[in-house]
């Protein structure tokens, strides 16, 4: 069996930093120490050896504001590996009466092309008989996390009620509730208020989606998750409102984490204020851009442990389908991209400015979520039985993005312009070199779908305190318990 291994370099893991050579066979990683030798040699020095990036979050080719997303299962794997990213976790969407596991089929259809590994979240977008009992087939399927939109009313959007049965039923299946968590009752008054009043260019696309109408939801969603018994993550959280409910609910010992996107993090709400309508209507997405003091609370929250994991909801629209909302902001596809650019970003944001060790960087990137969503050690680790889903991350590298060399297929970027240094000099995919400084060498369906067991442990230490503390009736003596 040929051999590589990585020789020279840092292997830098969540909690650990240390000098040693990593040998890859047969795509994991069979052995990790001093002086190792291999048929192929790649050169790590000067670099770190990072557990390749997982993105949680990630929508390619969906089917989405009458149109589909631009980046397919090819084409933004390949941005992934290109950036370091070596897992996504795409987001299965079942058609209103349509049964989850032929909406999942639909999805399997389309990521054979894959570059690199993926796994699925399943989204309940209408509820029903047969949306209870397609959730234990799906988990069954290895799809074991249920996302629920609270926004995009007469779309997507769930009501309370619907969210409470499937947070109750995700509960009892051992799996972890998702949310996108904005007031979408809400969000629809402003939007026909804004339109009224002649507000119709991408800024007002904000001007519709507030803090508040994000940290309302995100404190309701965990309200119900609590009184549901089950763990909750919160995507895109874009604001200190957000970040206020989830932080109070960690500290009162709930199972909530906090998901903040590369986008939030490093660009703000002025991008809308550009004269250039294409230049605003790009970045349209939601939640939107916020100010710099919700991007300095969503460091800080990353910075002391009360969100989790950084991701992209990378979902790209080219200007042309964007063009869908000339003279009617609710009208733009609604997305962003950003696969190619998160660890780079983060790096450069992040490790370079002293906001996070190179070990948090690894910790946010990848590992926390492979252990929430039951991957590790699979992935996420550099451990001997590991996926070899590896990077040899290079701090000195450096390049201005532009979308004239990205991999991703829309004909711009939202962080065009922006300057990088820190990028991956090698990636490889279970063992696969897939980026070999610079030049790209993936293979279309070398990518696998990764199945994940339910997380019993945490839902069943939820579900025993909900019995230890469920209402229970006052015995009284001469009075029956039930009426006559
Ligand atoms: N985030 C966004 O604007 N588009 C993708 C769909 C979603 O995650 O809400
Ligand atoms: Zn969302
Ligand atoms: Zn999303």
């Amino acid at each position: 069996m040929a051999s590589t291994v990585i020789k020279g370099g840092t292997v830098v893991t969540a909690d650990l930093s240390y000098e040693a050579d990593v040998l890859v066979e047969g795509g994991v990683i069979t052995a990790i120490g001093a002086g190792l030798t291999g048929d192929t040699v790649l050169d790590a020095s000067g670099c770190y050896i990072i557990p390749g990036g997982i993105d949680p979050h990630t929508h390619l080719e969906m089917p989405f504001m009458g149109t589909y997303s631009a980046d397919d299962f090819e084409s933004g794997t390949r941005a992934a590996l290109a950036g370091g990213t070596t897992m996504v976790v795409d987001f299965v969407l079942p058609g209103q009466g349509q049964g989850l596991m032929d909406a999942a089929q639909m999805w399997h259809n389309k990521s054979g092309r894959a570059n690199c590994d993926y796994s699925y979240h399943m989204a309940i977008t209408w509820w029903g008989e047969k949306v209870w009992e397609g959730m234990e087939d799906s988990v069954k399927a290895g799809i074991t996390s249920f996302k629920h939109f609270m926004a995009y009313k007469g779309a997507l959007m769930v009501n309370d009620d619907e969210l409470f049965a499937s947070f109750r039923r995700v509960g009892d299946l051992g799996g972890l509730a998702m949310v996108h968590a904005e007031n979408g009752d809400v969000v629809a008054e402003l939007t026909a208020k804004l339109l009224a009043e002649g507000n119709s260019g991408p800024e007002a696309h904000a001007y519709s989606r507030p803090p508040q109408v994000e940290g309302e939801a995100t404190n309701r969603a965990i309200m119900i998750a609590d009184m549901a018994g089950v763990p909750l993550y919160v995507v895109h959280t874009s604001c200190e409102e957000a970040h206020e409910a989830i932080r109070r609910a960690r500290q009162a010992g709930k199972r909530v984490w906090g998901e903040p996107l590369i986008q939030h993090l490093t660009l703000d709400e002025s991008e809308y204020f550009n004269p250039d309508w294409d230049h605003a209507a790009r970045r349209v997405m939601s939640p939107p851009f916020r100010n710099k003091a919700h991007q300095a609370s969503l460091w800080a929250g990353l910075q002391a442990g009360s969100l989790s994991c950084v991701a992209t909801d990378h979902c790209a629209f080219t200007t042309e389908q964007k063009r869908f909302g000339v003279g009617d902001f609710s009208k733009i596809p609604n997305g962003t991209g950003g696969l190619e650019d998160r660890l780079p970003m983060l790096w450069t944001h992040g490790v370079n400015t002293g906001r996070l060790t190179p070990n948090e960087f690894v910790a946010v990137t990848s590992t926390n979520i492979a252990k929430i969503l039951n991957l590790y050690p699979k992935k996420g680790a550099v451990l001997v039985g590991a996926d070899a889903d590896l990077v040899v991350w290079d701090p000195a590298k450096e390049k201005v993005i532009s979308a004239g060399s990205q991999q991703s297929s829309i004909d711009y970027n939202v962080f065009e312009g922006q300057a990088v240094k820190g990028l991956p000099r090698f990636t490889l995919s279970r063992g696969k070199v897939v980026v070999h400084d610079g030049e790209m060498r993936t293979e279309e369906g070398h990518g696998q779908f990764v199945g994940r067991a339910p997380r019993p442990a945490v839902n069943r230490a939820l579900s025993a305190w909900k019995e230890l503390t469920a209402p229970r009736p006052v015995q009284r003596s001469g009075v029956p318990a039930t009426g006559v």
